[in-house]
């Protein structure tokens, strides 16, 4: 089995694709790979990463309003086109799939129009441009919630949840957060800002520095690879406490996850689908830079089932901040009702039904 799989820009487009190509590794070890992204997008870097053949094309999204970009930007995508088109045919894959993000626009429709069968992975409940466009275009649309099947062609869609959430249960009992200096006897909050990290986050935290030193639990906090540097400069100035551990990102994510009590992060679509797998109670911080506010949907859908409590940016800083992971760290009945909470809207087979599609396409 030869599968193409394109996604890109941001973590939450690209694990989903990751996530599933390891499923499918281990249900059938003989399927081989080609991811198609950008050199520009964290692709570039997480999927050579995982040991998976990468080719680039160059792509950009389009404005909302009319632009002398957008001209390029149609440029770029008949030239990523026909790219794909020639990647495709050296590849010859029985199926392509696109877990969203600008780069799978090109590689999609390519596809379909070589008549390769194809596959969208949709996380968020308000599906972005890229998928919106492709879905008149290919085979099956996969979606995460129930909500986002009105923005699809309704013969197309299947509702298969997100297959990150499949792998991070399948790493339930690990120890692998210990090698973080964590100790497992002791309850975690995990502090991160979706996949690229968020400043307003970042100084909420570290107002809080001097203040976390004697909580009765520990802090591993994510900055964001890019604010890293920033955010160690201010730490060096008071020092941090031995139950902080700071890391610019974390590659095993879904080996640390399952040790987790309390997250707090953005309210990304794949994150959302981590956390409700596991059962993880969360403090959501939806980016308000997002396409239709998606995010605040996102979180609200978590709040409403009392799986998550949800702090506006515009509300946010260092007391809200702490006060909201003291409420639900200092009170262990409350954390176990969010944690049951979270569980109860989880879908921990996704990758399954996800290679349940693909084989039926290749049939
Ligand atoms: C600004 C933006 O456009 N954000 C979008 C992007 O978010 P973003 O890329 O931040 O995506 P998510 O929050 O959905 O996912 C982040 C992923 O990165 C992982 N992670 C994070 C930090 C770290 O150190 N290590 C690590 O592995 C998380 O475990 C998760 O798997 O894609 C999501 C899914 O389509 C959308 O819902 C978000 O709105």
């Amino acid at each position: 089995m030869k599968i193409v799989l394109s996604g890109g820009g941001t973590g939450g487009h690209i694990y989903p694709a990751l996530a599933l190509a390891r499923e499918i590794k281990k249900l059938n070890p003989e399927a081989s790979f080609l991811y198609i992204g950008t050199e520009k997008g964290l692709e570039s870097d997480l999927v050579r990463r995982e040991g998976i053949p990468f080719e680039a094309i160059e792509i950009t999204g389009f404005k909302r309003s009319l632009s002398l970009e957008n001209v390029k930007t149609i440029m770029r995508f008949l030239t990523g086109v026909s790219k794909s088109k020639k990647l495709l045919k050296q590849f010859k894959p029985d199926v392509v799939i696109g877990t969203g993000g600008y780069v799978c626009g090109p590689v999609v429709y390519a596809a379909s129009r070589l008549n390769v069968p194809t596959i969208i992975h949709e996380q968020n409940s308000v599906p972005g441009l890229t998928n919106k466009f492709l879905s008149r275009y290919v085979s099956k649309v996969a979606i995460s919630f129930e909500e986002s099947a009105q923005f699809f062609p309704k013969e197309k869609v299947i509702l298969t949840g997100n297959p990150r959430g499949s792998e991070v249960v399948s790493h339930i009992g690990s120890r692998a957060i210990e090698s973080l200096g964590i100790d497992s006897n002791k309850p975690v909050v995990l502090i991160f800002g979706g996949s690229r990290g968020a400043k307003a986050i970042n100084e909420a935290v570290l107002k809080n520095i001097e203040a976390l030193k004697d909580k009765p639990y520990q802090v591993i906090y994510i900055t964001g690879e890019v604010h890293y540097q920033s955010v160690k400069d201010e730490l060096d100035l008071v020092g941090t406490p031995p139950n902080i551990i700071v890391k610019p990102f974390i590659h095993n994510m879904p080996e640390i996850l399952p040790a987790v009590d309390l997250v707090v992060s953005r309210a990304g679509a794949t994150t959302i689908a981590e956390l409700t797998a596991l059962g993880i109670a969360s403090i959501l911080i939806p980016s308000p830079y997002v396409t239709n506010n998606h995010q605040e949907k996102n979180a609200q859908a978590l709040v409403a089932d009392g799986a998550a409590m949800m702090i506006k940016e515009s509300d946010l800083n260092g007391n809200t901040l702490l006060k909201t992971i003291d409420d639900i760290m200092l009170d262990g009945e409350k954390n176990k009702m969010m944690k049951e909470a979270a569980k109860r809207k989880g879908m921990p087979d996704s990758a399954r039904r996800m290679f349940q599609i693909i084989k039926d396409l290749k049939r």
